[in-house]
């Protein structure tokens, strides 16, 4: 099912013909895709993928292996280019080399010469970034207490991965592309670094797009999400209009019964354990009495999709993508 037939969804809560609020995502979006594609070969990695990221958002990227994340950063990068849609950020083509200044992006396999030291490694990032802070640079790699004699190649997997932070901090970036960056970090720096990551982005407004696997994590840091299932956009938005549109019913049912009261609410996800029903559903007009109804944590809801592809999209107003007849206005 196409993302545009969910439209509706988008005005749930609201009666028809509520207008659209002004706010900061009426501008130019950090990152918005179009109908986005991206083949490989044959294998479609993404596709007719629509969303947009207001700027200044801390953004979770969350989808199951092969759902398209890395190649969602790599477009965004201007590392590939899609195969079909548009996508832009900071409302200009990636790759390009004003792009390239506004935008780091820390790769899965975090590549640095590991022939450099630490230190002739953050030289070069100075060499390289006009933007460059040096104090971020050292503060990052300080903290890890990591020697700056030392070759990037004789540093453990957690090390490289605090180097190649240091590295995308220091350059200052407006939209900061992180892709399961703190995979390899053990607990305490985990931490530290996602502390460091946090006060740069509250400190310069920076937008921040992280993949993780680990929902718990991204539940503290996160303001905005983003669900990818099987190359298409399945949830997308603020974190605070998420929750508020989900609930949790508990509730006892005949094991064969469907969910009750369908036209009450959308189901994402129905799980049964004997007579005991657990739904995730997006209530429409309210709910029916008999239920226990609880506010789900943003990592049920994230589960509830990940677990359930074929549930109804949701991509609220402040993700939804221009349409085309909003680019022309906007004289792209
Ligand atoms: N260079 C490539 N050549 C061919 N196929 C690729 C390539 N890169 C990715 N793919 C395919 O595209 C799909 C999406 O891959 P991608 O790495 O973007 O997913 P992902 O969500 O980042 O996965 P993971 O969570 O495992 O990192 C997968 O089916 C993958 O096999």
């Amino acid at each position: 099912m196409s993302e545009a037939s969910h439209a509706a969804e988008d005005s749930f809560g609201h009666p028809p013909g509520t207008p659209t609020p002004l706010t900061s995502y009426d501008g130019v979006p950090a990152l918005e895709a179009i109908g986005l594609g991206r083949l490989y070969r044959r294998r479609r990695a993404l596709w007719d993928c629509s969303f947009r990221i207001p700027t200044g958002r801390i953004c979770g990227l969350v989808g199951p292996n092969g759902a398209g994340k890395s190649t969602l950063m790599a477009l965004a990068a201007g590392l590939i280019r899609p195969t079909s849609g548009s996508i832009t950020v900071l409302g200009e083509p990636p790759g390009t080399p004003s792009s390239r200044r506004r935008v780091a992006y820390l790769a899965q396999d975090k590549p640095l010469y590991p022939r450099l030291t630490v230190a002739e490694t953050l030289r070069l990032g100075r060499e390289l970034n006009p933007g460059w802070r040096q104090s971020t640079a050292e503060h990052v790699v300080r903290q890890g207490d990591l020697p700056l004699t030392a070759r990037v190649g004789s540093l453990s997997g957690g090390q490289r991965t605090r180097v190649a932070l240091a590295l995308a901090l220091a350059k200052q970036p407006e939209l900061l592309l992180l892709d399961e960056p703190m995979s390899d970090v053990d607990p305490v720096s985990r931490r530290q670094l996602t502390g460091a990551l946090m006060a740069e982005a509250a400190e310069h407004g920076t937008t921040v797009l992280i993949s993780s696997h680990v929902l718990r994590e991204l539940e503290g840091i996160c303001d905005f999400v983003l669900l990818l299932g099987a190359g298409r956009t399945l949830l997308a938005g603020e974190v605070d209009e998420i929750l508020d549109r989900h609930r949790l019913l508990v509730g006892t049912h005949d094991a064969e019964d469907p969910l009750p009261e369908p036209e009450l609410h959308d189901a994402v996800e129905v799980r049964r354990s004997g007579r005991q029903l657990t739904a995730l559903v997006r209530p429409l007009v309210g709910v029916a009495d008999g239920w226990e109804v609880a506010a789900p944590s943003l990592e049920d809801v994230l589960m509830s999709y990940l677990r359930s592809p074929e549930a109804p999209p949701l991509i609220t107003a402040s993700a939804r993508a221009a349409t085309i007849r909003d680019t022309a206005r906007r004289g792209r």
